[in-house]
């Protein structure tokens, strides 16, 4: 009876018979985006959620660091990789070991765990770790800067009808004064957030359940993660009530280390608490929507928070009062 119940995660398998896993196996192979996933090299089919939510909330922006929680197998953090290079980062945190997805920065851990927590914070904050190298020349090239090169190879008119545009939009708009002080704005927003240790662009939270290990993991361990987790249960009650722990902890990651106008994207598992967590969003965020994208099971109780632009002002106190 409670198997018919289980929600997506196909490691819920793992706690029912073989034929379970045996049934799990041909859904897979007869699913559609578990086909387009292999065909494009993702890790798994997971990557259309956040691709098709990407697609209408334009979340990322090359050069970002995003926090990836429950990363594993990784599509998601895949997906992240590709749409925030060139000079993004990625930090994916999981509580069971897996290969790190080509560019993206893994710790392990479970990240319910105020020590976990800490550390990805401390991670974080410095700008460099995790983040692929770039070469930069400082020498000028011939005697020239890079500007002034780039200037030489425009033509005479080119710089003519730049000047002009430039002066045109400041006259337009008469409002040079007015420029300089948004730009002195937007500048100690981002000082305040740095202060604060806001550095981080985006934190998406797909944490529940981990999937079934197929290889390279030795099951008989004194630590399993698997009998540690909030495993979905297929009591809708229990697995709402452990996915909205997961929900508060990368939600207070996210005050902590989300800088203004950062997104937050987070899984849970539909029940009578969301409401609560979807006010504490809207206290926090300037839009939070529901979400069930196509490619999640339409049997599964699975749904996403999707909380776009971190308002600056609201304090601890104000975004988590009961
Ligand atoms: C549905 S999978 C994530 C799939 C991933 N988004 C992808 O695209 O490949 C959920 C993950 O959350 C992880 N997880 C669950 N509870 C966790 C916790 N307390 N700390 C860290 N990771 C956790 C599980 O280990 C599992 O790998």
């Amino acid at each position: 009876m409670a198997s018919q119940n289980r929600s997506r995660c196909p490691a819920t398998i793992r706690h029912g018979s073989s034929s379970s896993s045996t049934r799990w196996k041909t859904r897979q192979g007869s699913d559609y985006f578990a086909r387009e996933a292999r065909v494009q090299g993702l890790k798994s089919r997971a990557a259309f959620k956040l691709l098709e939510m990407n697609d209408k909330y334009k979340l990322f922006k090359p050069g970002q660091t995003v926090v990836d929680l429950g990363y594993a197998p990784g599509s998601w953090s895949q997906v992240a990789f590709s749409r925030t290079s060139p000079g993004g980062r990625v930090v994916g945190i999981d509580l069971i070991p897996a290969q790190p997805p080509r560019g993206v920065s893994t710790i392990q851990g479970n990240f319910l765990s105020p020590a976990i927590q800490a550390e990805v914070r401390a991670y974080v904050q410095e700008p460099d770790l995790g983040r692929p190298r770039q070469v930069f020349s400082t020498e000028p090239e011939n005697g020239f800067t890079e500007e002034e090169m780039q200037d030489l190879e425009k033509g005479y008119i080119d710089l003519e009808r730049q000047a002009h545009l430039e002066g045109a939009e400041q006259a337009e708009s008469g409002k040079d004064t007015g420029v300089d002080k948004a730009a002195e704005r937007r500048l100690s927003v981002k000082e305040r957030d740095r202060q604060h240790g806001r550095v981080v662009d985006v934190v998406l939270s797909d944490m529940c359940e981990p999937w079934d290990q197929t290889s390279g993991f030795h099951k008989r361990s004194l630590s399993d993660p698997y009998s540690r987790l909030a495993n979905t249960s297929g009591i809708a009650f229990k697995d709402h009530a452990d996915s909205m722990d997961l929900c508060n902890a990368a939600l207070t990651f996210a005050f902590d280390t989300l800088r203004t106008g950062g997104h937050f994207l987070c899984k849970f598992y539909q029940g009578s608490e969301d409401k609560a967590l979807e006010m504490q969003l809207r206290r926090l965020f300037a839009k939070v929507h529901r979400e069930k994208p196509d490619s999640s099971r339409s049997e599964s109780k699975e749904a996403y928070f999707v909380a776009l632009r971190r308002k600056e002002e609201p304090t601890r106190e104000e975004v988590f009062r009961e």
